[in-house]
């Protein structure tokens, strides 16, 4: 069979690409002025984001290079600082991180919600962990207890204030009793951080529980890795919240020992308590759901703080119960914008603009060092701070490297007083920048890439494609840990089984979609964070907020259709200052929407790339031999599906036969037993009219009645039948993993089907629910504003991401459509078609 060979010499199809002129507007952005002075308050609102709500106009700039170097950091918790250390290995909070710190006077705040936009790979986990974890060691009256020490600022950084603000706070919480008034040693959830997946819940939490066990707090993870019932007993508690939880909570490790640098024997201490409930947790929106409506004690009345992370995929149509129900359970206080629940900002002076805090950031003065820095911001930061002589209200703070602006979206989100902290903006490449990264086009860009990673792309016919990435993997990228994606769980499946096949290359890949059962896709990325594994053959469930450290180059094999999709594609590596490339192998009719794409979202910054033919041709035989291979693997998995499939259904008709037959044997015993008694009735009745005549009417009306009655109560009106728990459980799961468009109809004929099935139905066609499924992975989700009828939304169809379509799938139709088993199109093909039709 022919595959690669027969299409135009490899010189046309891949190293033909030309050097092709920036347009003026490139060229001009690509020469902007210097990198990220913009002052967020000077700076328009871009014209072409549309409506933009007013606080986003005037952003908190975050410059790169402003990190603060954890012993600077004012108001942090010594066992927390203690954590970064020794724990993380950090030694400097990253920009956005000083800048959240800041604009949350470590977390003590809740003049204002905040809304984060900072590029991928930045820091944004802790960010917001950070804050929230120190907030919730105060408030358990930890730092006032450890005097004047604690701050670790130096000469002149406002040590004064550092102190004071939480002594004082710290007594008024001891005044006003056990905050929120819990009983000793019992845990109230006060921080809950809701995510898309998973996997990225699993992640963030891997980051919260250090820093919790480290002030003896405790984060539980409610994300479907385990049983319901698991982590409802993480969540509240085994059944009791009893005194054996009080040696596990900071009150009662607040004894002799424990002052600074005492962070393992508190970190034990907070860790190892059971059967106490959680301080905080890590959900994903259906497991939290679940929980609100079944785990007895779970309530979110006593949050603190709510974190909402990759925010614009959580406010999609597909995630659209959680909010209001979240919102509702938080108190009343969310109802309404006004200040009447917040606490009162000390000063009195809390402001509702960005620029009130905005300015001590900018202002700091670069000749003062980054400790004094933020030493001059703080006492600007804590002028919104609120001290608990009232019950604090919950902050919100959202997060994402692409956030959403449409202010419908936001104001679902009922934010108080909003502040958006954004990064600035980029204009060179690779220009260092540590992990500050910056928005692509100004404080007001929607988009952010990390400045160190460098973009190109490959121009290549769609026959040479499997060609084209064998060739990259085994010439630049090899041995480098490198992401391939692919457009659709189908090709990431047949590229992962062509790529096994590669000698040499075999045992080093592995396959990241829904397709791959979590255990196992949880194993296999494991493999590849550890290094055994260096290529991670990905769909869109791998897009979004997955942090491997040393990946090194992001290869779009089908390249994305939307900007948003890129982004965070290509954020998978360059994270934390780190260099890293994306490459997008693009067809001849891909390359116009790319460029529409990427000069949208204000990207100047792609270069060509181009792979010289004779290097190339050097791997056809060793793909030759892989795609014989897979051709028969793929023959071997759908003979495999089919007989499961045909067991499966054999296995079903039998239970159904047996069950029918059951039924008809009841039926009969049934009737025989009501033929038999009408006749023993009828024949007492013969006897007793006989012998009392008078009385028989009397007695056959009471009968009737009584059977009247009897009938009555065999046949009550039947109860709206509310979904069986597994069955909402399910369904919320895979939303959660796949995203928009997989009904809990789908999933339960995915589940009795079994995977195999699944697969089966994703060679033999496009079956509804196999269509829904296919719409899950993220980059379905990218396009879901639109509704789940697949239809391209106007501003879809001109590239937006934020427009409707509930596809943007170049799923396993798509796949099918080409002869090629590797040669998928991709999702522009596939939009184009839906455009054409
Ligand atoms: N202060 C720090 N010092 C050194 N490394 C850090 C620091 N903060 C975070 N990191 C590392 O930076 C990487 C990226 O962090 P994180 O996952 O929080 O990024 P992100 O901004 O949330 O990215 P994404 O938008 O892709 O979700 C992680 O590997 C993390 O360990």
């Amino acid at each position: 069979m022919a595959h690669a060979e027969d299409s135009p010499a490899l010189d046309n199809a891949i190293a033909t690409a030309t050097e092709k002129k920036h347009k003026p507007r490139e060229r001009r952005a690509a020469t902007a002025g210097p990198p990220g002075l913009h002052d967020g308050a000077n700076a328009p609102a871009s014209a072409k984001a549309g409506p933009v709500l007013p606080w986003m106009r005037v952003p908190i700039t975050i410059r790169p290079g402003s990190g603060v170097a954890v012993g600077s950091v004012l108001g942090l918790d010594p066992r927390l600082a203690e954590a970064l250390k020794t724990g993380f290995h950090f030694t400097e909070l990253f920009p956005v991180q000083a800048a959240v710190w800041q604009h949350s006077a470590g977390g003590l705040s809740t003049a204002h919600d905040l809304c984060v936009a900072a590029p991928t790979g930045s820091g944004k986990t802790l960010a917001y962990a950070l804050p929230l974890v120190n907030a919730l060691a105060v408030e358990d009256g930890w730092v006032g207890r450890m005097g004047p020490d604690w701050g670790g600022g130096r000469e002149g950084g406002g040590k004064t204030l550092a102190y004071a603000l939480p002594l004082v706070n710290a007594l008024a919480v001891e005044a006003a009793g056990p905050p929120h008034g819990r009983a000793p040693g019992r845990r109230l959830l006060r921080g809950l951080v809701v995510l898309p997946t998973r996997d990225l819940a699993a992640q963030v939490h891997a980051v919260l529980q250090p820093l919790c066990a480290a002030v003896g707090l405790r984060a539980a993870l409610a994300a479907a890795r385990t049983t319901e019932a698991a982590e409802a007993a993480e969540l509240v508690g085994a059944g009791t919240h009893a005194a054996s939880g009080h040696a596990a909570s900071g009150h009662a490790a607040s004894g002799p020992g424990l002052g600074p640098g005492s962070g393992a024997a508190a970190g034990a201490g907070g860790g190892g308590g059971g059967g106490c409930g959680a301080d905080v947790a890590v959900a994903t929106p259906g497991r939290l759901m679940a929980h609100l409506g079944g785990t007895p004690g779970f309530t979110l009345r006593h949050l603190r703080f709510l974190v909402v992370d990759e925010t614009d995929r959580l406010l999609r149509q597909s995630y659209q119960e959680w909010l209001p129900g979240v919102l509702s359970q938080i108190g009343p206080q969310h109802a309404q914008h006004g200040a009447g629940h917040s606490t009162e900002p000390l000063g009195g002076g809390g402001s509702s603009g960005g620029r009130g805090a905005g300015g001590g950031l900018e202002g700091g003065g670069e000749e003062e060092g980054a400790g004094a820095h933020f030493g001059a911001a703080w006492p600007q930061a804590s002028a919104g701070t609120a001290l608990p002589f009232s019950r604090p209200r919950a902050v919100k703070i959202i997060v994402s490297a692409t956030l959403t602006r449409d202010p419908a979206k936001l104001q679902r989100l009922l934010l108080h007083q909003p502040r958006f902290v954004a990064t600035a903006q980029r204009t060179a490449m690779g220009g260092g920048g540590g992990a500050a990264g910056a928005t692509a086009g100004g404080p007001e860009g929607r988009y952010s890439l990390p400045r160190s990673l460098a973009e190109f792309r490959l121009l290549v016919s769609a026959a040479r494609k499997p060609l084209a990435l064998l060739a990259l993997l085994c010439g630049e990228c090899v041995g480098q840990s490198t992401i391939v994606f692919t457009s659709s769980v189908d090709m990431t499946h047949k590229l992962y089984l062509m790529l096994r096949a590669v000698e040499g290359l075999g045992d080093k890949v592995v396959e990241y979609s829904s397709h791959v059962p979590p255990r196992e896709r949880a194993a296999g990325l494991d493999r590849f964070r550890a290094g055994g594994a260096s290529v991670l053959v990905a769909s869109d469930a791998m897009t979004r907020g997955m942090d491997v450290e040393h990946v090194a180059h992001v290869i779009n094999y089908d390249a994305p259709v939307y900007a948003k999709t890129y982004v965070h594609r290509a954020g998978r590596t360059a994270r934390a200052g780190k260099s890293g490339r994306v490459i997008t192998l693009l067809r001849d009719e891909d390359m116009r929407h790319f460029k529409a794409m990427i000069r949208k979202a204000d990207n100047n910054f792609v270069r060509e790339m181009k792979l010289p033919p004779e290097q190339v041709e050097g791997f056809r035989p060793a793909l030759q031999g892989a795609l014989q291979q897979l051709e028969a693997l793929l023959a071997a998995e759908r003979a495999a599906d089919v007989g499961l499939a045909q067991q499966q259904g054999l296995v079903e008709a039998n239970q159904r036969a047996r069950q029918q037959a059951a039924d008809r044997q009841q039926q009969d015993r049934a009737k025989q037993a009501a033929v038999a008694e009408e006749a023993a009735k009828q024949q007492q009745q013969q006897d007793r009219a006989k012998e009392q005549p008078a009385a028989a009417e009397g007695a056959e009306g009471a009968e009737e009645g009584e059977q009247a009655g009897a009938k009555g109560g065999q046949e009550p009106a039947a109860p709206a039948g509310r979904p069986g728990k597994r069955a909402r459980g399910a369904g919320a799961e895979a939303a959660e993993e796949d995203g928009p468009g997989t009904s809990g109809r789908a999933v339960a004929a995915d589940a009795s089907a079994g995977r195999s099935g699944k697969r089966q139905a994703r060679e033999q066609g496009p079956a509804p629910n196999a269509a829904a499924g296919q719409r899950s992975e993220e980059e379905a989700a990218e396009g879901s504003a639109g509704g789940a009828a697949g239809k391209p939304g106007r501003r879809n169809a001109s590239g937006s991401e934020e427009g409707g379509g509930g596809g943007g799938r170049g799923g396993s139709g798509a796949a099918r459509q080409l002869p090629e088993p590797v040669q998928a199109g991709g999702d522009q093909g596939k939009a184009k078609k839906r455009r054409a039709t």
